[in-house]
């Protein structure tokens, strides 16, 4: 590691929010930031691996935390997120939606003004290089490349799913990212072409890799933050060379929704009666940090595939559908989409016996708002164990009529004639248990899986908020030189996958930070 340990800003974690926020705030060149990666830094396409460059496949192996979550007292599941840098947006589905104008007005009517979607829209639009749609919701300077799929790009499964929705009465959107979309259309992607994922890493480290204020650090793990009397002053990290020191200014977390509040409780800021069980010194008595874990609840009516009609080298997700609830009524609070393969070795493997095939094409039935609310906590103080996340899907009756309904409405989408006709046969599901009630919950408790979509364990909310950790600046609550910036500040969850909004916080932070 190079000798250069001061710096004005420390961001820990090279993942879809800190690239974006190292990349704007080194953009001053006065300014001296480090950005460290526990995974892998790779330079060129060249030194790429073939798992991250592909897009219609997700790394879930490779590059991976290898965390584990309990979904419900009696079941746990592999819980992936991104270690490389990149994190999520490297390892992802490549689905580049935004989430609505709705969701950012409740931040604010929270108290965090600084986050209505007039505030965020800017960001969006600077993040992105949309290569469809123009206007004054698009930009065309930014990083992200994002494309929605031709008519003739589609696979024929997910052509058929999108003739079956408008058959349905599915309104038809050319464009999911425009802020009134509701209804069926192709997926905004962040690619280029047909077969590439483009991540924050392959998007915005290129051109300021060359820049001598910023220090990238990778294969390097944050243990904990160095803190004194005064506030926090660096981090400790450990690397194959063994333990060191980082000092800066100002440290900012952008390690994800289950690392910066780890970092944190290791550090001693947290539920002190949790942090004293353990046997750390409080520093901070904040009983929001991991408290309040929201993720998305999926489930899918799985199809097993007849011998010639598999697409398992596509893309997974082509055509998606947004929509309300049939108990909510509420704006794009559901999502269905046809996943052309999941690998039952990765994805849902508890249904590889019942489906009796490794890999099955899917109708996808996501609940974007569930109402349930889990944790991370800390298994112990060392930094190489996993922290304990518990997702406790399902604790609410709301949460599963959401997806017993859903179960019905994908069950329908599944049903047309052309794309029943792929199918070899339907996993579990049938014509005389889908009416039945309890049949369909308890499907629905057997296959109920996170969205990979966490949110909310360092919240963003006022002072007199019991388990707000960060202000609407993202500075955390009672501790000088703090701040925290990735999908984890979200107060509420939004409807859409996070990955965009989650770049846009990197974005709306670096705005936030630069003059502080
Ligand atoms: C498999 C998968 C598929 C997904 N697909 C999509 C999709 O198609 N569309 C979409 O919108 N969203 C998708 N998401 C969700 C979404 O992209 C992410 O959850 C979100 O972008 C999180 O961003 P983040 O910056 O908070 O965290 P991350 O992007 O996870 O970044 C955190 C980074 O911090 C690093 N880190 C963590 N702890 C430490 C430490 N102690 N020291 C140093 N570094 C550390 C991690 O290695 C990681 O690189 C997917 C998520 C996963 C896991």
């Amino acid at each position: 590691m190079k000798a250069l340990d001061t710096f004005d800003d420390i961001i820990v974690g090279a993942g879809s929010a800190g690239i974006p926020l190292a990349a704007r705030l080194s953009a001053d060149p006065t300014r001296r930031v480090a950005l460290i990666e526990a995974g892998p830094d790779y330079p060129t396409p060249a030194e790429t691996p073939g798992d991250l460059l592909d897009g219609n496949q997700m790394s879930l192996v490779e590059h991976d935390w290898k965390f584990t979550a309990g979904i419900r007292p009696d079941r746990t599941t592999r819980y992936y997120q991104g270690k490389v840098a990149g994190g999520a947006s490297a390892v992802g589905n490549t689905i580049a939606l935004r989430a609505l104008p709705g969701d950012f007005d409740e931040w604010a009517a929270l108290g965090n003004t600084e986050w209505s979607w007039s505030k965020v829209l800017p960001h969006f639009m600077a993040l992105e290089n949309d290569l469809d749609f123009g206007g004054e919701f698009h930009g065309h300077d930014g990083p992200i490349p994002i494309r929605r799929w031709r008519p003739e790009e589609l696979t024929p499964a997910q052509a058929m799913f999108f003739e079956g929705c408008l058959a349905a009465g599915i309104p038809l959107i050319d464009d999911h990212n425009h802020p009134s979309a509701t209804g069926v259309g192709a997926a905004p992607s962040n690619r280029r072409d047909v077969r590439g994922r483009v991540s924050t890493a392959s998007a915005y480290l290129p051109p300021i890799r060359s820049r001598e204020n910023l220090t990238i650090i990778a294969d390097t793990s944050v243990s904990r933050l160095l803190v004194d009397g005064e506030g926090v002053r660096g981090v400790e990290v450990l690397s194959g060379s063994g333990t060191q020191e980082l000092r800066a200014r100002r440290v900012i977390l952008a390690a994800g929704a289950i690392g910066s509040p780890a970092i944190m409780l290791r550090s001693g800021i947290g539920p002190k009666d949790d942090l004293r069980r353990l046997g750390i010194d409080v520093v901070r008595d904040l009983p929001g940090v991991g408290a309040g874990l929201h993720d998305q609840t999926r489930t899918a009516v799985f199809l097993v595939p007849k011998p010639g009609a598999e697409n398992f080298g596509a893309a997974m997700g082509q055509v998606v559908v947004r929509t309300a609830a049939p108990s909510t009524g509420r704006e794009n609070d559901m999502y269905y989409a046809l996943v052309n393969h999941f690998d039952l070795a990765t994805q849902f493997p508890h249904m590889r016996e019942a489906a009796g095939a490794g890999r099955v094409f899917s109708v996808l039935v996501v609940a974007r708002e569930p109402s349930s609310r889990g944790s991370v906590t800390l298994a112990s103080t060392d930094p190489r164990v996993a922290p304990r996340i518990d997702l406790n899907f399902l604790a609410t009756e709301r949460d599963q009529q959401l997806l017993v309904d859903g179960v019905r409405v994908g069950w329908e989408l599944s049903q047309s004639s052309k794309l029943r006709d792929l199918a070899e046969r339907v996993v579990v599901l049938n014509n005389s248990l889908i009416d039945d009630d309890e049949a369909v919950r308890d499907y629905v408790r057997t296959t109920v899986d996170p969205a990979y979509n966490p949110v909310g364990t360092t919240r963003m909310g006022a002072a007199d908020d019991p388990l707000a950790v960060v202000d609407q600046r993202c500075a955390v609550h009672g501790v000088d030189g703090l701040y925290v910036s990735d999908a984890s500040i979200m107060p509420t969850m939004v409807r859409a996958n996070i990955g965009l909004t989650t770049i846009m916080i990197g974005e709306r932070v670096a705005e936030l930070l630069r003059d502080v």
